[in-house]
């Protein structure tokens, strides 16, 4: 018997599962289809796992930052007690999420699911039909197509890893690469960061990228930019990363170059949608080529960074189109936080557009080295940038380095995102000394 839907979601990420909740409080009849892990990679193999392990790597920084300072350390990451930790976290997620999601009332399918045509889905031998999909399938990492690839790893690999070798290899400078370099150099592994051209983390301030590199290096991270890698070789137990006049021995080498959409596997060539490794191509409705087929969160090709907190949001907004809103999509200002050593964020009108239209925009560099939060850590080099509009005097963009660019970058999304002035900053009392009450020294 084909069963039919209101809504069919397939992908039980972040997106996924808010879509088919909120389709499901509002009365329609939902099923989400999942192949793999309830909950997608945010909470299984995403952000909360590396929280988990920065967690233990931010104590040991901060307490290594007040040794001789009031503070005895002999602080050093025990990784088989981390990752066990990680692990009883994340082993309840995919059974947790299951359940709560049919405890409210959607059908939850599991397995992998295709088109047959533009309103059915096979899954395995499962026939169903559906007024609207969601396609929320997110993204998996890329494979470097070079000789050897066999034995690079990945995202996923490192995050459940049981053992931290002596030495790691990391192709790429994106995200992943610049915090699985915090992690393992942390927990104690000699890590060579190895980078294509001379941009790495090209969306965010060179001057801010390049301090990055230099605290990591005091870590011992190795940057090397510029170098293609062509082949990895197996080498004992060990392996060997080979480029132009390159070659170097490591224990494991990671590829953290970018990652693929889901998305060509699901049929969409019969049914007339179009897509790339991008994701599914999709209008200011997030709706792809076929008007009653939406695609949301990672596995969408929208035009905003590929975060949880986006694809919420643009989840909530499918199921408002669903509903019977109209309205194109607008994106709100999003904050993006890197967590590596230190933690690097961004905000708003970037440092890089700002530089690009110096009528518009000043951009203001501000050391916080002496400022009392820094100095009772001992961090070094803090670093804020202010992008500034000169139409109005507002701050509109900010980008921020120190281990507390995390909070920074949250205030600094309200103010904003609200359009406060120095003079509404300066009014407004803040608990002292805190990281917002040092808002108030920017502005
Ligand atoms: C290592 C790492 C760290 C990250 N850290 C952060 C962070 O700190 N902060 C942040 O905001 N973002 C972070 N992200 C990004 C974040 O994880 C994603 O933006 C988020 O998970 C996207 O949610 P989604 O629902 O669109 O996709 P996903 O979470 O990827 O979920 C998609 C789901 O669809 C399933 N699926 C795919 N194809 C099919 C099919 N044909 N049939 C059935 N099911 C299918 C998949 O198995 C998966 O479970 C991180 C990502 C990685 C890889
Ligand atoms: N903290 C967070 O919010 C967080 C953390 C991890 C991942 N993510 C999400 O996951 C996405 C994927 O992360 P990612 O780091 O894999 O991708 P990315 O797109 O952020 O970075 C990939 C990097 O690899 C480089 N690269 C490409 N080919 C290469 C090659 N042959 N050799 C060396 N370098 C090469 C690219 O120039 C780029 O700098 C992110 O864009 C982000 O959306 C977010």
């Amino acid at each position: 018997m084909v069963e039919k839907y209101d809504t069919v979601v397939i992908g039980a990420g972040p997106a996924g599962t808010a879509a088919a909740s909120s389709l499901k409080a509002q009365g329609q009849k939902v099923a989400i289809v999942e192949e793999d892990l309830w909950g997608g990679t945010c909470p299984n193999r995403g952000c909360d796992p590396k929280k988990i392990l920065y967690a233990a790597v931010e104590a040991k920084e901060k307490a290594d930052l007040l040794a001789g300072q009031g503070l005895n350390t002999q602080n050093s990451i025990n990784w088989a007690d981390l990752m066990a930790n990680k692990r009883d976290y994340t082993k309840q997620i995919s059974p947790g999420t299951h359940d709560s999601l049919a405890n409210n009332g959607i059908e939850t399918i599991n397995g992998h699911a295709h088109f047959v045509d533009p309103h059915t889905l096979k899954v395995g031998q499962q026939t169903i039909e559906a007024q609207n999909v969601i396609i929320a399938t997110g993204l998996r990492p890329r494979i470097l197509d070079i000789k050897g690839k066999e034995f690079l790893q990945t995202s996923t690999d490192f995050l459940d890893l049981d053992e931290m070798p002596e030495s790691i290899t990391i192709l790429g400078g994106g995200y992943v690469a610049f915090e699985l370099a915090g992690i393992a150099s942390s927990a104690g592994a000699k890590v060579t960061l190895i980078h294509h051209n001379n941009r790495p983390l090209k969306a965010f301030p060179e001057n801010l990228v390049q301090t990055l590199c230099d605290q990591l290096s005091k870590n011992g991270v190795e940057t090397v930019l510029d170098k293609e890698i062509t082949e990895v070789q197996e080498d004992n137990a060990s392996y060997r990363v080979i480029g132009n006049d390159f070659d170097k021995k490591t224990d494991k080498v990671f590829a953290a170059v970018g990652r693929i959409a889901n998305v060509d596997q699901l049929g969409l060539d019969q049914i007339g949608v179009d897509y790339s490794s991008k994701g599914v191509k999709v209008n200011e409705h997030l709706q792809s080529d076929v008007s009653h087929i939406y695609a949301v969160g990672d596995s969408a090709a929208s035009p905003v960074l590929k975060l949880t907190p986006v694809a919420g949001y643009e989840a909530n907004y499918v199921v408002g189109q669903i509903l019977g809103d109209h309205a194109e999509i607008e994106y709100p200002y999003i904050p993006t936080i890197i967590f590596s050593l230190p933690k690097l964020a961004q905000v708003g009108v970037t440092v890089n557009r700002a530089q690009e239209d110096t009528e518009r925009y000043e951009v203001k560099t501000v050391p916080m080295e002496d400022w009392i939060t820094y100095k009772r850590q001992h961090e070094k080099q803090p670093l804020v940038q202010l992008v500034i509009d000169q139409k109005n005097d507002q701050v509109v963009g900010a980008a921020c380095l120190s281990m507390e660019a995390d909070e920074m970058i949250n205030y600094l999304t309200l103010l904003i995102k609200h359009g406060y002035s120095a003079e509404d900053v300066s009014q407004t009392p803040f608990a002292y000394p805190t990281i917002a009450s040092d808002i108030q020294y920017l502005y």
